[in-house]
C-alpha cells in the first residue's frame, strides 16, 4: 500500500494503476480450502477456510490470474498486480520522478488512488480523517473534503508539485491550482468546477465506509481550540480566536468562518510552522476558482502586480516562508499518522509572539536563558561563563530560521606572525576546553613557542540560492579552533542583532556595503533576503526611545536615584554583606519584571527568575539590571523601572505570564524590575591567581606598599585609581606611619563603594589597628592637575 512518504516504493496495484488507471479491472473470487494439519480419514466434517485468488483484465492488454490462492482479499489482488507487472516486463522505477511530466503523471494517479475504494478508505493514510468526516454526513457534502486537506496531510503530493514547479515551495495557491488541475484529470474523482471540494466519483462501498469510520474516531464533544488570527494589514494587532468544532463538521469548516471564506474548500493551509513535528499550520483564503485553475496554466511570474500581490500577509508569509495572502489563523489541529483522531492544541498570542522571538539573531539565546526582558546576547565568548547553546549553533539556527544557507565557517592555522599557515580547517572539529591566549595576533615570542597554532575563523553567510550576503573575516586569532569558531560565530550574531535593532532606519543609512570591524555585505542580496522583516519586527524594534516618564512614576514613591543607566533605583534593601559582583566575576540573582499601568496603577508579571547567573562585564543582561546588581551587594535587593520601548512591549508578549498587551498602550506604562544578589563567584583569574599565588597576589602587593610607606615613614598618601577602595581600606587594617590618606579615581559607582566600605571601618575605630583618623576622597582624573594633592608623601597606582 502506498504511503504519505516521498521515499515509500510504491505497490504493484499502485504501479499498473498508474499506467492503466481504471482500464485494469480486478475480479477477486472466494474459494474454500482445506485447513493444513487436519487429521485424514477421520469421519467427521473437515475443516475449511476462505480464501481468494484474483483475475487481473487489462483489456487489449493482457489478462492474469493468480495461480495460487490468498487469506486476505486485497493480497490477492496485488498477487496479480505483480504477475501483470512481470508479464508487461514493467521495471521498477525510483519512486521520485525526474521529469516536470513525469511527476504531473504521478500527481494525477496518487490523487486518483486517495479516492480508490479498495485501497484508501482502509489504509492509515491521514486524509482518511478528513474523509471520516464527511462519511459521517448526509446530503450534499458527504464525502467531500476540502482540496487543502491533501495539501495538509501527503508530503508526496508536495514532492511531485516541487518537481513540476520548484516555486511550489513557497507558493500554496500554487500548490492548490496543481492539485485542482490535476484532480480534474484524476480518473475516478472529481472536483467541483465553483469551488475546491474533491470527492470519489463513485459511493465507497459500505465495507470501505465502516472500516474508516472504525479506524478514525469522530468527534463526541464539542471541541475549542484557541488559535491567533494575524490580519493582513500590519497596522493590526494579532489576536484570539477560538475554534469551536462540533461533531461531523470538519475543522476546517470554522476556520472559514473565522476568515469569512465561503466554505472549508476555500481555506488554504501552508506547510508546518515552528516544529515539523506539530500541526501548526496558517490558514487563509482562497481566491476564486478561476484565478487558481488558470494558475498553472501561465507562468508563475505573469501573475506579477496581480490582485494577490497587494493582499500579501507579510507576518504569516515571514513566519511560514510560504506567501500567504490575506487574514490568516495560526491554528494547530489536524490528522496525522500518528493517532487516529483530531490532534489539536492551543495557539497563543506567547505562542505567536515567540516564534517571530525566535527568529531574532538573540531569540534563540534568550529563550534559552528563560529571561527574554533580562538576558542580552553576551559580547564576549567565553567557554567557562557561556550558558546555553553556543554562538556557533545559535548562528545555524538563526539563519535556518531565516531559511538562509547554512553558515560557512572556514578556520584557519595561522604562524605567530599571523600569516595563513594551512588551508581551511573543518568547523565541525570542536577543540577541548583550555584557556586561550587571548583575542590578539601571538606575535608574543613565549605564546608561539609553547603553542604555535594559532587559529582564526571568517564567517560566510549565503541565501538560500546560495548567493554570497553577508562576509566576516578577521585578525583575531586564538589558540583553539573551536575558540576561534565561536567567536566569529558571536561577532556575526551580534552584528545581525545590532541590524534588526535599526530595521527602521532608511536603508542609506545603513551604509551596508561598507566594510567595518572585518564585515563585508552585499547590499543587494542582503536586503532581499530581509526585505519583510521591516514589516514585522519594524514596528518593534529599538531605538524608539518613547520617553515615558519614570520620574514622574517614581515621584508617587519614595527615594529613588539614578543609575548610570538612566534607570531608577529604589533604597537598596538588606545588609551589606561586603560581597560585591565585580568585573568578571559571575553574579547568580534572582529576578522579576513586571508591567506597570501608571493610570489603573495595575501590575501585570512578565517574568520570574528565581536564579540567574551572568557575567558582570559580559553585556549579558539588560544594561540597567547590570548597573542595579553592581550597586548591590550578596542578600540585598532592590528596584528599579525603566522606560518601555515597542520592541520591549513585543518581548514582554513573548513571555508565558503575558497577558493580552496588544491592547495596552506603550506610554503609559513602565516596567519594573526587582532584583536580589543571591551569591557572586570571582572571576576565573581571581581563582587561578588564588591557586598559583601564596599569599595571594592582592595580599602581596598592600604588603608591598606598606613596607615602602614604613621605610619612608610616609605621613601622607593619595592613591590614584583607588576603585572601591581595596588599598585604603586594608591600609586601615596595618600600622603604619600614615596620618591622612586620600583616594582618586574616575569612576562615581568606585568611589560610592570605597565610601561606604571606608566608612564601615572608621566607625569601627577601635578595632583598627591604624592611626589614621579618616579618609579623603577625590573624584577626578590622573591627568588633570588638582592642587588638593599637592605635596603628598606618596603616591600609589595598583592594580586590582
Ligand atoms: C584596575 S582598577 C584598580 C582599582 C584599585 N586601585 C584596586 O587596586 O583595587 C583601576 C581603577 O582606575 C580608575 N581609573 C581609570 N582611569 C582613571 C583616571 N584617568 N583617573 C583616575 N582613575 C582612573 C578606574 O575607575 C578603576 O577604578
Amino acid at each position: 500500500m502506498p504511503t504519505a512518504t516521498a521515499t515509500a516504493t510504491p505497490t504493484p496495484k499502485a504501479v499498473i494503476h498508474q499506467r492503466y488507471g481504471a482500464k485494469a479491472v480486478y475480479r477477486v473470487d472466494e474459494v474454500r480450502e482445506a485447513v493444513d494439519g487436519v487429521c485424514p480419514g477421520l469421519a467427521l466434517p473437515q475443516s475449511t477456510r476462505c480464501v481468494y485468488r484474483c483475475q487481473l483484465d487489462i483489456p487489449g492488454v493482457l489478462s492474469v490470474s493468480t495461480p495460487g490462492t490468498f487469506v486476505r482479499k486485497k493480497d490477492a489482488e496485488q498477487g496479480a498486480a505483480q504477475i501483470a507487472i512481470e508479464k508487461l516486463g514493467i521495471q521498477p522505477t525510483s519512486n521520485i520522478p525526474n521529469t516536470p511530466e513525469e511527476a504531473w503523471e504521478e500527481l494525477i494517479s496518487r490523487i486518483s488512488y486517495f479516492f480508490t475504494d479498495e485501497n484508501f478508505p482502509t489504509s492509515s493514510h491521514p486524509l482518511v480523517g478528513h474523509l471520516s468526516v464527511t462519511l459521517r454526513r448526509t446530503g450534499d457534502f458527504l464525502g467531500k473534503i476540502p482540496i487543502s486537506a491533501i495539501v495538509a496531510c501527503d508530503v508526496k503530493v508536495h514532492t511531485l508539485c516541487k518537481i513540476i514547479d520548484p516555486k511550489a515551495e513557497f507558493d500554496p495557491l500554487l500548490v492548490l491550482s496543481m492539485i485542482y488541475n490535476a484532480a480534474k484529470q484524476s480518473p475516478g474523482v472529481s472536483v467541483s468546477n465553483r469551488n475546491f471540494w474533491i470527492q470519489s466519483q463513485r459511493p465507497y462501498s459500505s465495507e470501505a465506509v465502516d472500516l474508516a469510520l472504525q479506524c478514525w474516531s469522530g468527534i463526541s464533544d464539542p471541541i475549542r481550540v484557541e488559535a491567533v488570527l494575524i490580519p493582513c494589514a500590519v497596522e493590526d494587532e494579532p489576536k484570539m480566536v477560538s475554534l469551536n468544532i462540533s461533531e461531523n463538521e470538519h475543522y476546517m469548516g470554522d476556520i472559514a468562518l473565522k476568515l469569512s471564506a465561503t466554505d472549508s474548500s476555500h481555506v488554504l493551509v501552508s506547510r508546518t510552522v515552528d516544529k515539523a513535528s506539530s500541526e501548526m499550520r496558517f490558514y487563509f483564503p482562497a481566491p476564486d476558482v478561476q484565478f487558481v485553475s488558470d494558475l498553472s496554466k501561465q507562468l508563475v511570474d505573469d501573475r506579477g502586480d496581480r490582485n494577490m500581490n497587494c493582499v500579501i500577509n507579510k507576518r504569516a508569509s515571514y513566519i511560514s516562508g510560504q506567501t500567504i495572502y490575506g487574514d490568516a489563523v495560526l491554528a494547530n489541529v489536524g490528522y496525522t499518522r500518528r493517532d487516529t483522531e483530531l490532534q489539536t492544541d492551543h495557539v497563543n498570542l506567547c505562542t505567536y509572539y515567540r516564534i517571530l522571538l525566535r527568529k531574532l539573531p538573540d531569540g534563540i539565546y534568550k529563550i534559552s536563558k528563560d529571561s527574554i526582558l533580562v538576558a542580552e546576547l553576551p559580547c564576549v565568548y567565553t567557554r567557562t561563563s557561556w550558558k546555553g547553546p553556543s554562538p556557533r549553533d545559535l548562528l545555524c539556527s538563526f539563519c535556518r530560521l531565516q531559511r538562509l544557507s547554512e553558515p560557512y565557517f572556514a578556520a584557519n592555522r595561522v604562524s605567530a606572525s599571523c600569516n595563513v599557515l594551512g588551508s581551511a580547517v573543518g568547523s565541525e572539529e570542536m577543540g577541548s576546553p583550555k584557556a586561550t591566549a587571548g583575542n590578539q595576533c601571538a606575535n608574543d615570542g613565549r605564546i608561539a613557542k609553547e603553542n604555535p597554532d594559532m587559529f582564526k575563523c571568517s564567517v560566510k553567510i549565503y541565501s538560500k540560492k546560495r548567493d554570497l550576503l553577508l562576509e566576516y573575516s578577521t585578525d583575531c586569532s586564538w589558540s583553539k579552533e573551536t575558540d576561534a569558531i565561536q567567536n566569529s560565530a558571536l561577532k556575526v550574531l551580534i552584528w545581525f542583532n545590532r541590524y534588526f535593532k535599526q530595521l527602521n532606519t532608511p536603508v542609506e543609512k545603513l551604509n551596508l556595503p561598507k566594510s567595518t570591524d572585518g564585515f563585508t555585505i552585499y547590499p543587494n542580496i542582503f536586503l532581499q533576503e530581509f526585505a519583510m522583516c521591516l514589516s514585522v519586527y519594524g514596528k518593534t524594534s529599538g531605538g524608539d526611545s518613547r520617553t515615558c516618564s519614570a520620574v514622574g512614576y517614581f515621584s508617587m514613591d519614595t527615594s529613588y536615584q539614578q543609575l548610570e543607566s538612566g534607570a531608577f533605583l529604589t533604597y537598596i534593601d538588606g545588609q551589606d554583606s561586603g560581597v560585591f559582583p565585580s568585573h568578571g566575576s559571575l553574579a547568580c540573582i534572582s529576578c522579576s519584571v513586571q508591567l506597570f499601568m501608571k493610570d489603573s496603577r495595575k501590575r501585570y508579571l512578565l517574568e520570574v527568575n528565581n536564579e540567574f547567573e551572568f557575567e558582570i562585564g559580559a553585556g549579558a543582561v539588560r544594561n540597567q539590571l547590570e548597573s542595579c546588581a553592581t550597586q548591590l551587594s550578596v542578600n540585598q535587593s532592590a528596584c528599579f523601572v525603566d522606560q518601555l520601548s515597542d520592541r520591549d512591549l513585543s518581548l514582554a508578549a513573548a513571555c508565558e505570564l503575558s497577558p493580552d498587551l496588544s491592547k495596552i498602550c506603550r506610554d503609559s506604562c513602565v516596567l519594573e524590575f526587582s532584583v536580589k544578589v543571591l551569591q557572586v563567584t570571582e572571576p576565573l583569574e581571581d581563582r587561578m591567581e588564588k591557586a598559583l599565588f601564596n599569599p595571594p597576589l592582592s595580599k602581596q602587593r598592600v604588603e608591598f606598599a606598606v613596607r615602602h610607606i614604613n621605610q619612608l615613614h610616609a605621613t601622607t598618601l593619595v592613591d590614584f585609581g583607588c576603585g572601591s577602595g581595596s588599598l585604603l581600606d586594608s591600609l586601615l587594617e596595618h600600622p603604619t606611619t600614615l596620618e591622612k590618606i586620600v583616594g582618586v579615581d574616575i569612576s562615581r559607582k568606585g568611589l560610592t563603594r570605597a565610601a561606604k566600605s571606608l566608612h564601615q571601618k572608621l566607625s569601627k575605630k577601635l578595632l583598627l589597628q591604624s592611626s589614621v583618623p579618616t579618609a579623603v576622597l577625590y573624584h577626578g582624573s590622573v591627568t588633570d592637575f588638582d592642587s588638593r594633592l599637592y605635596g603628598f608623601d606618596i603616591g600609589t597606582c595598583l592594580e586590582e
